[in-house]
């Protein structure tokens, strides 16, 4: 049989490490999931709509490294831009595929279906291009390698989400077989003399300073090459504290006897927030200072920081391209001097153990009992998903065991993405223990990805927090607009079960229904398990909602310019 567009692409996704590609399928791209199903490595995922299936793709990326999407024209795409957006911003290498319409249809002027009604199809590449660090769209077969090859790299290379657009009519066209993987996958090393006059500046930016803190980023992970077990290596070579933003969470292991807390402004946990204020030297590793990270600008570092990039170093007056963080954090480690000073402060600073109150079995349902009954759950094997929303604020509070890990999304901040990401994240890793952190308001953008979770058996569990609406916004900023309708919830899993699930669904008013509730989860183990936890509508953190003053502040910032 011919060798096909379609089967380049398969052998290509299936060569840099994708075992599952998420769909949703759509008449110009069915020749195409066609020739993806014919790859023995591929596994074909359904999913309910295409925002899903890209936030789906989202959360496997942070599982496997990268990821694929394969939606139709338009009608699909537009959707999964919002899962690619997440994508970008969370700096994760999605690869979007999208079928589109058959290439003699331009020249012919036709007016076709999926399409604005008119006959320019180019609007598409057009918006991919504004999210994505690479959009193709393949004319010719014998263009087809190296489109898929570009796209491909450029996205494994920058951690970010790439744009793939193939006609309808050229997925089953003729095409060469492709040429070594390593052309795609070879990372970029550092420039030898850039890390080398790096590294030398760090030490220079480090001498005589005496009290150097290491603040770590979401971004340390995405830069993958072994840059978070670098990082605890030059840590305990400067035996200095570390902290973590909030997307940072779990990128450096809490148990850690230089681990100072998750540092986030006036809602900072352990004594982060003391320390990272006390130092005179900075070294920051992969970090992401938003109006969110910072508490609406009110948790800014402020003496001159040190910050490196996935690929780039910068100082007070220095910049130097081309050194890659692992590479960096290793050259680094070899050229520090141990300094346990902040330590010695965190060990003054840091706040005695909070003794936490056990409720009563029949005592109503609070938000700390939640968080101390999710506590008992966490160990080496979970995965904690928790989504926008009060979640945020007691998912970071929590206190993870050696080898959990924590996702959150707090770049895009998608309310949703924790149900279709949780769910693509377990397919790759059935090995941990998946458990979703999400509020009422979320779970109603994306619930129709439970039933991807019965249809794979998937045991996660789902800790839904119904505080009555979108308690979140009302601490930045009250209206009608923030009640929602009320679901069953427990019920729905019953119907999304249909004829064959094993979901289950409860309901916890108290205490001791919640505990029986998580006993049945755990014993759940061929499909997920919705534990329903009604709190009382003002029963959220103080974090909140002091978070929620200094960003609403923040979002009312008067137009600067006069007259603007
Ligand atoms: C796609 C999308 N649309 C709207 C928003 C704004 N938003 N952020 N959080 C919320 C409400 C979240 O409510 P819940 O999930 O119930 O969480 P809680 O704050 O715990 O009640 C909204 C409506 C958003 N973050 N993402
Ligand atoms: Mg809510």
């Amino acid at each position: 049989t011919k060798y096909t567009v379609g089967d380049y692409l398969a052998e290509r996704l299936a060569q840099i490490g994708i075992r599952h590609h998420f769909v949703v399928p759509g008449d110009y791209n069915l020749v195409l999931l066609d020739k993806l199903q014919a790859n023995p490595n591929l596994t074909e995922v359904g999913c309910a709509n295409e925002l899903n299936c890209s936030l789906a793709a989202e959360g496997y990326a942070r599982a496997n490294g990268v990821s694929a999407c394969v939606v139709t024209f338009s009608v699909g795409a537009l959707s999964a831009f919002n899962g690619t957006g997440s994508a970008y911003a969370e700096n994760l290498p999605l690869i979007l595929i999208s079928g589109s319409p058959n290439t003699n249809d331009a020249s012919q002027f036709h007016l076709l279906h999926h399409t604005l009604g008119t006959t320019d199809y180019s609007y598409q590449l057009e918006m991919a291009e504004k999210i994505t660090c690479c959009a193709v769209a393949i004319t010719r077969a014998h263009e087809a390698p190296r489109l898929i090859d570009r796209a491909i790299r450029r996205a494994l290379l920058a951690r970010k989400p790439c744009y793939i657009e193939i006609p309808t009519n050229l997925s089953g066209a003729e095409c060469v077989h492709p040429g070594p993987i390593s052309a795609v996958t070879d990372p970029v090393t550092s420039d030898k003399a850039a890390l080398e006059a790096a590294a030398n500046c760090a030490a220079e930016y480090l001498s005589g300073k005496l009290k150097p803190v290491i603040l770590i980023g979401p971004k340390l992970r995405r830069a993958g090459d072994g840059a978070e077990e670098a990082l605890v290596k030059l840590a305990e070579a400067m035996g200095c504290a570390v902290a973590v933003q909030p997307a940072a969470k779990g990128m450096f292991p809490e148990d850690h006897k230089q681990f100072v807390g998750i540092f986030w402004g006036t809602v900072s946990t352990g004594a982060a927030d003391s320390i990272v204020h006390w130092a005179d030297a900075l070294l920051c590793v992969g970090t992401v200072f938003t109006d969110y990270s910072t508490v609406g600008w009110t948790a800014m570092p402020d003496i001159p920081l040190m910050e490196a990039e996935m690929d780039h170093v910068t100082f007070p007056g220095a910049h130097f391209s081309r050194v890659r963080v692992g590479e960096f954090l290793s050259h680094l480690t070899t050229q520090v001097t141990y300094n346990s000073t902040t330590m010695i402060e965190y060990n003054r600073l840091k706040p005695d153990p909070v003794l936490v109150h056990t409720a009563a079995p029949d005592d109503e349902l609070t938000r700390k009992e939640i968080s101390r009954q999710i506590q008992a759950l966490l160990d080496s094997k979970t995965a904690l998903f928790v989504e926008t929303g009060d979640s945020w604020f007691n998912g970071v509070q929590l206190k993870l065991p050696p080898g959990a890990q924590f996702e959150i999304e707090m770049a895009w901040g998608h309310i949703g993405w924790s149900i279709p990401a949780a769910f693509g994240y377990a397919l790759r890793h059935p090995d941990r223990k998946t458990i979703v952190m999400v509020g009422d308001g979320s779970f109603q953008v994306t619930a129709q990805e439970v039933s991807q979770m019965v249809r794979f058996n998937l045991p996660i569990t789902i800790i839904l927090i119904n505080n009555r609406g979108y308690t979140i916004e009302v601490e930045i900023h009250d209206g009608s607009y923030n009640k929602i309708k009320n679901w069953n919830y427990a019920l729905l899993m019953h119907a999304f079960n249909g004829e064959d699930g094993n979901a289950k669904g409860l309901s916890a008013k108290t205490a001791g229904e919640l505990q029986a509730a998580v006993k049945v989860a755990s014993e759940n183990t061929q499909g997920p398990t919705l534990i329903e936890c009604s709190i009382d509508q003002d029963d959220c953190s103080r974090e909140l909602i002091t978070w929620g003053h200094f960003v609403a502040a923040a979002n009312a910032r008067p137009p600067r310019l006069p007259g603007a």
